[in-house]
Formats: structure tokens, C-alpha cells, sequence
């Protein structure tokens, strides 16, 4: 578990102070792959470094499965580190060493015998899908085998907590769909708590249980993934979202409507869970009679959940869709008006 309690940074850059963290409050549960998202210089590395003192919070606590880890000793330092592994952008790895020692430096610097290296080096190796590369060098790899790379060294010390710094953001599409498929097993399988930070929504949605939106060093919004992505509340959490699920009017549709001159509604509705499912719009235009004309929509799954948005045009006797509307609400669909004439 991992708790900011009230989080300020603050540098001294020449005679100018930068306020890059302004109290965070946030909770990490053990066991939860929880995303940091923010636009750049919004403070997501300042937090994320905190963790494991690479930073020190200027004031409030980090409490690290209940310890404050300001208070620790040199020694108590060293052991936490062991315990918080951390992957990082562009890898850090040494280019002058082979795949083999890259993962096996951590050991080295905690005296492990040797014995235990080699099978300890040869099991992460398998792990991360990379046991054939052992004796190359990082150069002669691809960013994503890189990665890979990077996460088994993480994980040589058998850490609990995993911390992922833009861990996917120099890979492409493909590659990063991998990694993050390899964090996923890593927090399944081995109960590893994962923190990580991104400018990337679709990184939260791929992978993260738990969401907190940063802006200007503060958080701005967070909850689950579901809630965050089905309702966004703030500006700038709706332009994230909006980034990966795109759910508005395209230009030239709203341009088309304005063009026609008869009555008609335009709603949205949100379908979640089993509701996906559900024959709500046929079974709605038979009874009340209303025309239902889909113009635009996208079902996706948050989480394992099915969540579908529909914009959806309403046509016939005011009273009648106004009734169709109404069973719809019923029915625990979302439904909120996007625009409404009357020619
Ligand atoms: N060592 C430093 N000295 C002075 N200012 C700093 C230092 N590190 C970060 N900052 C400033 O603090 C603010 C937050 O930076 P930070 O790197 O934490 O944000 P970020 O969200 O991680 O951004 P990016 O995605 O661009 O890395 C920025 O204004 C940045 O310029």
C-alpha cells in the first residue's frame, strides 16, 4: 500500500520557486495497478519519485506499507528500495554490459551468491520472454526487448511494489500493448502493486484498475477506471477520455441535422454492463411508436465490462418520444439530452 499525505514539491530553479506538487492525497491498495495521468509538467514524475526518495516531498508524507519513508534510517532506506522496483522511459540500462548483467547488477550489489544469480537471472529471463538474448548487449535490441529487460531487473529483488515511469511511451503501439500485457501478468501472478505514470489514456484503460487525474501538482479527479472513463467530471479529464473514446457528434453530422427541417430529439445514451445486451431501442420504438435512428456509437469494455455510448435521433409525436424517453431512463440507461429542435 502506498499513501501521499498531503504531497508538496517545490524546486528552486535560480531565485525562482516551481510549485510542481500541491497536496496530494492518494491511496495505492495493495495489489492495484493504479495510473497517474497528466499533460506534461503537471507533476507525474515529481509524485512518482517520491515513492522511492528519489525525491523528497517538500512537505507532507509517503507512507510505503505504513512507514513513512522519510523517517527511515540509511539501512532501512536501502531495504525499502529493494522492495520498490522501477522501470523507467528510456530503459537506464548500462549499454557496456550484457542483457545478463543489466539483470543481474541488483544481486551483485546485494551480495547474492553467485549460484543463485545464475538461476535467479536465468528464471526472470524466461519470464519476460527474453532467455535466448542473455549474452547480447542493449544496443543490439529492440525498445521493446529493452523494456523487457528493464522490468526483469526490476524485478531481481523481488520487489512488492513496481514503480513505471512513461514505462511504454518511447514503443509503438504493438510493443506497448506487450508490455503492458507483461505488467499485467507481473501483478496477477507475483501480487505486485503497480503505480505508474503516462500522458496516455489508453495505457489507464489497457491495464489500470484505479485512475487519478494531475494537474498543476494537484489531483483533479480520481476513481476507478469504470467511473472515470463512463463520467468524467473535469475539463480536462473529458479531453483525456475523449482521447481514447471519442463519444462526440462528428462536425459534419451536427451540420446535417441543423441542415433538415422536421422534429426530432438527439440523446445520449450510455449502456453499461448487461444493458449492452439489451433490445432497449427496438422494443421502445414499437411501443411508443417513435422513429429511432442511430447516429453515431461505440461499445467498448472498461475493465471487463461492456460500456456502450449511443447518439441516437428521436422522431415522432412529442408526447410519444417524450414517454419513450422515459421507459428508456427506466430501464437504468443513462439518457441526457445532446440537442433538441423543432423546425
Ligand atoms: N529538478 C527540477 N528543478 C526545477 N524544476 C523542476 C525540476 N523537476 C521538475 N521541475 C518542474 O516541476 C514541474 C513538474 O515537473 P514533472 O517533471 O514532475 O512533471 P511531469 O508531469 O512528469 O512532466 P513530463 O511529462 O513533461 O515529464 C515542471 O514545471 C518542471 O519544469
Amino acid at each position: 500500500m502506498i499513501q501521499f499525505e498531503g504531497v508538496a514539491k517545490t524546486y528552486q530553479s535560480g531565485n525562482q520557486q516551481i510549485h510542481a506538487l500541491n497536496g496530494i492525497d492518494l491511496t495505492v491498495e495493495t495489489g492495484e495497478i493504479y495510473g497517474v495521468i497528466g499533460f506534461s509538467g503537471a507533476g507525474k514524475s515529481s509524485l512518482i519519485r517520491t515513492v522511492n526518495l528519489l525525491e523528497r516531498p517538500s512537505k507532507g508524507r509517503v507512507l510505503v506499507h505504513g512507514k513513512d519513508i522519510s523517517t527511515l534510517s540509511g539501512k532501512e532506506i536501502r531495504t525499502i528500495r529493494k522492495d520498490i522496483g522501477m522501470i523507467f522511459q528510456h530503459f537506464n540500462l548500462l549499454n557496456s554490459k550484457t542483457v545478463y548483467h543489466n539483470v543481474a547488477m541488483p544481486l551483485l550489489l546485494a551480495k547474492t551468491p553467485k549460484e543463485d544469480i545464475e538461476k535467479q537471472v536465468k528464471d526472470l529471463l524466461d519470464f519476460v520472454g527474453l532467455a535466448d538474448q542473455a549474452q547480447k548487449y542493449p544496443d543490439q535490441l529492440s525498445g521493446g526487448q529493452k523494456q523487457r529487460i528493464g522490468i526483469a531487473r526490476a524485478l531481481a529483488t523481488n520487489p512488492s511494489v513496481l514503480l513505471c515511469d512513461e514505462a511504454t511511451s518511447a514503443l509503438d503501439p504493438q510493443t506497448t500493448k506487450s508490455i503492458l500485457d507483461l505488467l499485467k501478468k507481473i501483478n496477477k501472478e507475483y501480487n505486485i502493486t503497480i503505480l505508474l505514470i503516462t500522458h496516455e489514456m489508453g495505457v489507464i484503460r489497457e491495464i489500470c484498475n484505479k485512475v487519478a487525474v494531475l494537474e498543476d501538482g494537484k489531483v483533479i479527479e480520481q476513481g476507478t477506471v469504470f467511473e472515470v472513463f463512463s463520467n468524467p467530471q473535469q475539463a480536462t479529464t473529458k479531453r483525456f477520455v475523449r482521447s481514447v473514446m471519442n463519444d462526440e457528434l462528428p462536425e459534419s453530422l451536427l451540420a446535417q441535422i441543423h441542415d433538415t427541417h422536421s422534429d426530432h430529439a438527439i440523446y445520449r445514451l450510455q449502456f453499461t454492463g448487461n444493458s449492452v445486451g439489451t433490445p432497449v431501442m427496438s422494443q421502445v420504438s414499437r411501443d411508443f411508436n417513435v422513429n429511432l435512428n442511430v447516429l453515431f456509437g461505440n461499445i467498448t469494455e472498461l475493465q471487463g465490462v461492456p460500456y456502450g455510448n449511443l447518439i441516437v435521433e428521436f422522431s415522432g409525436e412529442l408526447n410519444k418520444v417524450e414517454r419513450a424517453i422515459t421507459s428508456i431512463r427506466d430501464s437504468n440507461i443513462h439518457i441526457e439530452e445532446v440537442t433538441h429542435y423543432v423546425s
